[in-house]
């Protein structure tokens, strides 16, 4: 049985990290009591909080913490015809705070996510981890078999070619989660009582040419190195599907760090998810996800972006149009993720203008 840890009398940590180069990002539709456990360790940073569903309910924040909010309306008033690529009604509407976002790291938590406990049994300061991983380098090039070289008490195993140890640059930190693990709705169905109790000590990159399935529920990146592709699609009220928000985002992502060279990171920190959303309700968000995705996966295997495509954008929009042309027969909605993707990018450059170099 793996519990959540107490935090209940760990000091605020003054000495924050990047504190003010960094944001954290929360989707909600309910009150944000969980914060109140994260308080030693996320006090110090400034919240953006994507209220979704109804904008008129009134989203409580605990005492102390410094946030910006918007709800429905805000995101209509804001992007106006473009606020048609941000979803509604699913946890995808949280990729809004990305773009309004004017710092350069993120870090996104669903409010179902407490503390977790590492096996000593001490508090898990799972954004301070994210942080030591992307503030060092990545090593997707050549798998080194000790893990993260970059890490206290490793380094690069024999035979780890010298000239590729400087590493690149990391975009993402993918965290995982104890207890409840992210399945989705068929594995849920099928072992409606597993929890996660191993927690593995290790951070991994995820080497170039591999993709992974990428939960947006503990997940930390480099907003100037990669926010552009964080897109986290079309879901939620009036789409065919829902729950492949973030693994849509994290393929793109993928892709366009293996053109640009940047690094992905999975393993620590650890989260401790408490609660299994529905299976049933899932299933029927998923259900055309699962057959549709025995056809994404290839296309995005298989995806070649230009030379010329040296920007995000650029690698973005490139990919919009991949979609339109090879996706589209699947089903008409990937005609209209397609255009989705070209607006989440004008409405990025128009919020976020490229200040001159
Ligand atoms: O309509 C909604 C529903 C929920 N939210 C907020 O989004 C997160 C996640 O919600 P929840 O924990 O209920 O759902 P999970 O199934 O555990 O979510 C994980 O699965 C993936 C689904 O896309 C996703 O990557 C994970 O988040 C909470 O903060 C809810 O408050 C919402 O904004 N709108
Ligand atoms: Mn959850």
């Amino acid at each position: 049985m793996v519990e959540p840890a107490n935090t209940v009398g760990i000091p605020l940590n003054h000495a924050a990290l990047l504190r003010d180069e960094l944001d954290i990002v929360i989707p909600t539709i309910r009150n944000l009591d969980f914060l109140e456990m994260w308080r030693p360790f996320l006090q110090p940073y400034h919240l953006i909080i994507v209220q979704d569903g109804d904008p008129s309910k009134t989203i409580a924040v605990p005492e102390g913490f410094d946030y910006e909010l918007y709800n429905r309306n805000d995101i209509n008033r804001i992007l106006g015809p473009k606020a048609s690529c941000i979803s509604f009604k699913d946890s995808a509407c949280r990729c809004f705070g990305y773009m309004v976002s004017k710092k350069k790291y993120i870090f996104t938590i669903d409010d179902d996510c407490f503390v977790a406990k590492d096996p000593s049994g001490k508090a898990v300061n799972a954004l301070e981890q994210h942080i030591k991983n992307l503030l060092c380098p990545s090593s997707p090039l050549f798998f080194n078999t000790l893990y993260d070289p970059y890490r206290e008490g490793a380094d690069f195993v024999r035979g780890y070619p010298f000239s590729l140890r400087e590493g690149v640059s990391t975009a993402v930190s993918h965290g995982l989660w104890l207890n409840i693990p992210d399945y989705d709705a068929p594995t849920q169905l099928v072992k409606p009582k597993e929890r996660n109790t191993r927690y593995v000590d290790a951070v991994m990159t995820i080497p170039k040419g591999t993709l992974f399935p990428m939960c947006g529920m503990n997940l930390a990146f480099d907003r100037d190195l990669i926010g552009p592709a964080m897109y986290f699609g079309l879901m939620g009220d009036g789409q065919p599907i829902g729950r492949y928000d973030d693994m849509w985002a994290g393929w793109c992502v993928k892709v366009i760090c293996d053109h640009l060279g940047l690094g992905v990171k999975t393993g620590l920190p650890y989260i401790y998810h408490s609660k299994a959303s529905n299976p049933f309700v899932n299933l029927k968000k998923e259900y055309k996800g699962i057959f549709w995705q025995e056809d994404i996966i290839p296309f995005f295997q298989s995806a070649k972006l230009s030379k010329e495509a040296v920007t995000v954008q650029q690698c973005y929009i490139e990919l919009s149009k991949m979609v339109k042309e090879k996706l589209s027969a699947i089903d008409p909605y990937f005609d209209k993720l397609a255009d989705a993707m070209v607006t989440w990018i004008e409405a990025w450059d128009e919020l976020n203008p490229a200040t001159k170099a």
